[in-house]
């Protein structure tokens, strides 16, 4: 339905030209005015599609009429329907914008016109309302270009800009419009124009969009950018290239640097793992190539499980729960965990995991973790404090962790009351194997002594090695002292076991101190002091046995360190000269040789006996140059009693086993003999058993060097020590001297005159002399006499004289 709007003075004409108009089937609704303020009016409110006027009226003109409607609304139809107006009205009508001219009188053409000018408007209204969208759509278009991050762009076959949008514009640094018209090599350097005309050939030749990633020169330098471009086709042929581009130049750092440090984690030496914390189980998402390579699972493997299957069954560690309560906690952590390499062996694994949140103060999805395979490190910690607390030649517990033990067993101790017992042990003349054989010699015998007094004790007591041959036994829970005792008797049994070393059988003894909780001490300190007092008694009073804590031996302690202090200057200040015992040819009573005997007169103590510090000599040295003396005044004197007319007299010498381990022991002897002139024959040197019976090949090589030299060798103290008769046999010994303690009860015990019958036995059986010491009653004398036994000494045949006591016997005894 069109509304029309009649400009009519008429009615009835209005009227007619409305029914004429619904005859012809034009729906309509109609007003009419006459003059121009209600044409105005109903312009505005009827708001017709359709102007029909009269041109002549009595208060209003046609003309006026169009003129009203084009100024208010130009584009409604105005038809002219009136009676015949002239050809010149009719054109100046047209030209004012009249769609037409019907006249009254032939009514029957107004429909055709009215039809005629609506189909024009609807036309026309079609045309605009597509311009108008079109206008739109461009508008659109060109917004949405202009707008977008990306560079838009339209080129031509020669690489001429036809469309440029802003942001192609900013990123070239041109001004707005300034690539219009311009080809790619008047924008950019010859290399990109070349490398970005080729890029657009190869869409053209493709025929369909492509991607390509450009280098292209901007005003911040080269970046690169990601481009879709496509063909746009013109009838059949593709005549442009449309593309949109994307700098990625920010992207390709990033996924650089991604890449980078991908590249980074797949090439540390460390396992690293990702596990994802908000799946079930959390599984591993990641692990890298040490992952791999140092556990011997695959990714394939791993990935996918819970990190556990690392334990095996090994699951009850106490490090795993700070595992969990990290995790649960969404925190960092480092554990030390048992892990296994898929051939089932152990790793000490050091984790660091750390939570992974997506974005700050997101929530946390991941963990990352850092294996550390600390197994070489934690055994080389545990090698140290094993090195700390531990002594490396024997695997025994070294002074500081004796130390601590002493401690914890004395609280034990005081607190129920029981006994507790340190036992110092160093080894007899150990120096000798030492120096004879070697360090490695010595180092080998000394493990083979841990070993053996490690057997000696039970589970809970410690075997301590604090020095070169010193150890020291904690015994706890022995009770009595008879209990002790048996320990120190087990210790000498396995001890005397000859030690096999470098094809040698080497005998050692040791001298053992005791000393005891409560009764000796009450800390560690004084226990162990006291105990080294003990041995040093059991060390002076011979050797291979052990002896008890006795309160005054810490007296004798002090006294034994300033007497040492003083034997230091005793040399030097001559305070040594020799006595001479005599020994007899029993079968003639016959005067056939000396002891040279050492005494040592103290300033201030007076004479003291060699038995009082040659032990100490021995230990600090200074039996070289004291021995060394004994030799050249025996021989010089030996000598002074032939000038006096004497006949020659063999001197017996006591040596020390230091003496004999000495490199240069043969040349010394060899420049004795030569300084003091006396006959090789009339020096005989003592040696007693434990000397000799260490390093065996050695010393026979010695003793064998001192028999081509025509020196007499004589074993001393003989059937006390453990002497292996398979060896007697290959010392080449001139004499066997019986110990005097098998003498003293020759003639009552008869074990004693057994053993003392057998020695002589077998020394005649080996071609060699036997000599009795210690022989103090006639009864003595009788019995040696009937077992055949060749000299004698003793406080019965001769004290040990003086030297001018010893020449005016002999002198006296010439003249008799
Ligand atoms: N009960 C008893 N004893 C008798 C009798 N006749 C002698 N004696 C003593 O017995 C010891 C014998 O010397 P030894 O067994 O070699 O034992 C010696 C020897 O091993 C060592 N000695 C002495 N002089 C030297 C020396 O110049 N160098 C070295 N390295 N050791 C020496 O000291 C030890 C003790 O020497 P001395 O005190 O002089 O004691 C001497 C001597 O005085 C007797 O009838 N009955």
């Amino acid at each position: 339905m069109i509304k029309i709007l009649f400009v009519e003075d008429t009615p009835h004409d209005a009227e007619l030209a409305s029914r004429e108009l619904k005859r012809s089937g034009i729906l309509h609704e109609y007003q009419r005015v006459d003059t121009e303020q209600n044409l105005r009016a109903a312009m505005e409110q009827f708001g017709p599609d359709l102007v029909l006027s009269d041109f002549s009226m009595p208060h209003f003109d046609g003309l006026s009429a169009l003129k009203v409607v084009k100024q208010v609304q130009p584009d409604i139809p105005f038809i002219f329907v009136s009676g015949r107006i002239g050809e010149e009205m009719a054109i100046e009508s047209l030209k004012l914008g009249a769609s037409d001219y019907v006249i009254k009188t032939n009514l029957s053409r107004l429909a055709s016109a009215v039809a005629r000018v609506l189909e024009h408007v609807e036309q026309r209204d079609a045309r605009r309302r597509v311009e108008r969208e079109l206008r739109e759509l461009n508008h659109m278009f060109s917004t949405f270009m202009e707008n977008m991050p990306g560079a838009a762009f339209i080129r031509d076959e020669q690489g001429r800009f036809v469309y440029a949008n802003h942001a192609l514009d900013t990123a070239l640094g041109l001004q707005r419009g300034e690539a219009i018209g311009k080809r790619l090599d008047e924008l950019f350097p010859r290399q990109i124009a070349d490398r970005l005309q080729a890029g657009d050939q190869r869409v053209l030749d493709a025929g369909k969009a492509l991607q390509i990633v450009e280098l292209v020169a901007c005003v911040h330098g080269e970046t690169h950018w990601l481009s879709t471009k496509f063909p746009l086709v013109e009838g059949e042929k593709s005549v442009r290239i449309g593309g949109m581009a994307i700098d990625i130049t920010e992207r390709m750092k990033v996924e650089e640097e991604l890449l980078l440090r991908n590249r980074a984690i797949e090439a540390c030496v460390n396992p690293i793992v990702i596990v994802d914390v908000q799946m079930p189980d959390m599984p591993l998402i990641y692990v890298n190539g040490a992952f791999e390579s140092i556990t011997g699972y695959s990714r394939e493997e791993a990935i996918g499980r819970n990190c556990r299957f690392l334990q095996g069954g090994d699951t009850e560690q106490p490090e795993l729960e700070k595992l969990r309560a990290a995790i649960r906690e969404q925190r960092p952590a480092s554990v030390l965990l048992r892990n296994y390499h898929k051939d089932g062996t152990m790793f000490l694994n050091e984790l660091y995991i750390a939570p992974v949140s997506e974005g700050q103060g997101g929530a946390v999805n991941h963990f990352v973790g850092v294996l550390y395979d600390v197994t070489q490190i934690k055994r080389y910690q545990e090698d140290l404090e094993h090195q700390a607390n531990y002594d490396t030649l024997t695997g025994l517990a070294n002074r500081n962790l004796l130390n601590e033990r002493v401690q914890q067993a004395l609280i034990h101790a005081q607190r129920y009351e029981q006994m507790l017992t340190i036992v110092f042990i160093d080894l007899d003349n150990f120096k000798l194997v030492n120096d004879s054989l070697g360090h490695g010699a010595g180092d080998e015998l000394i493990a083979t002594v841990g070993t053996r007094l490690q057997n000696c004790v039970r589970a809970g007591d410690t075997v301590a090695r604090i020095g070169g041959d010193e150890f020291v036994l904690l015994l706890i829970n022995q009770n009595m002292q008879s209990g002790v005792s048996h320990v120190m008797q087990r210790v000498q049994h396995e001890m005397i076991k000859p030690v096999m070393i470098r094809g040698q059988d080497i005998v050692v003894t040791c001298s053992m101190g005791i000393a005891s909780y409560p009764t000796d001490g009450s800390d560690a300190e004084s226990l162990l002091a006291n105990a080294d007092a003990a041995m040093y008694r059991a060390k002076s009073s011979g050797r291979n046995n052990f002896q008890f804590y006795e309160k005054e031996m810490n007296a004798r302690t002090g006294q034994r360190l300033a007497l040492e202090h003083d034997l230091w200057g005793a040399l030097e200040n001559d305070e040594f000269h020799l006595l001479y015992q005599p020994q007899i040819e029993l079968a003639s009573g016959r005067i056939i040789g000396v002891e040279a005997l050492i005494r040592w007169g103290h300033p201030r103590r007076g004479l003291i006996s060699p038995l009082d510090f040659i032990p100490m000599a021995e230990h600090n040295g200074l039996i070289i140059p004291i021995g060394n003396w004994v030799l050249q005044t025996a021989c010089r004197q030996m000598c002074e009693l032939l000038a006096s007319g004497l006949p020659p007299l063999r001197v017996a010498v006591n040596l020390s086993a230091r003496q004999l381990g000495e490199k240069d022991f043969i040349s010394v002897i060899r420049r004795t003999l030569d300084a003091t002139g006396i006959d090789p024959n009339c020096l005989e040197l003592e040696l007693t058993e434990s000397m000799v019976m260490h390093n065996v090949e050695d010393i026979i090589g010695v003793l064998k060097a001192l028999n081509a030299m025509k020196i007499q060798l004589s074993l001393d103290d003989f059937g006390t020590g453990f002497s292996s008769l398979a060896y007697l046999k290959r010392f080449p010994i001139d004499r066997l001297k019986i110990d005097q303690s098998f003498i003293f009860n020759c003639d009552s015990d008869p074990d004693d005159a057994v053993i003392s019958q057998t020695i002589i036995a077998l020394a005649h059986n080996l071609k060699i002399k036997v000599i009795a010491e210690g022989v103090e009653r006639p009864e003595h004398l009788a019995f040696l006499k009937q077992n055949g036994c060749d000299e004698a000494q003793g406080y019965f045949i001769g004290q040990p004289l003086a030297f001018d006591e010893l020449r005016s016997m002999l002198l006296a005894g010439q003249e008799a």
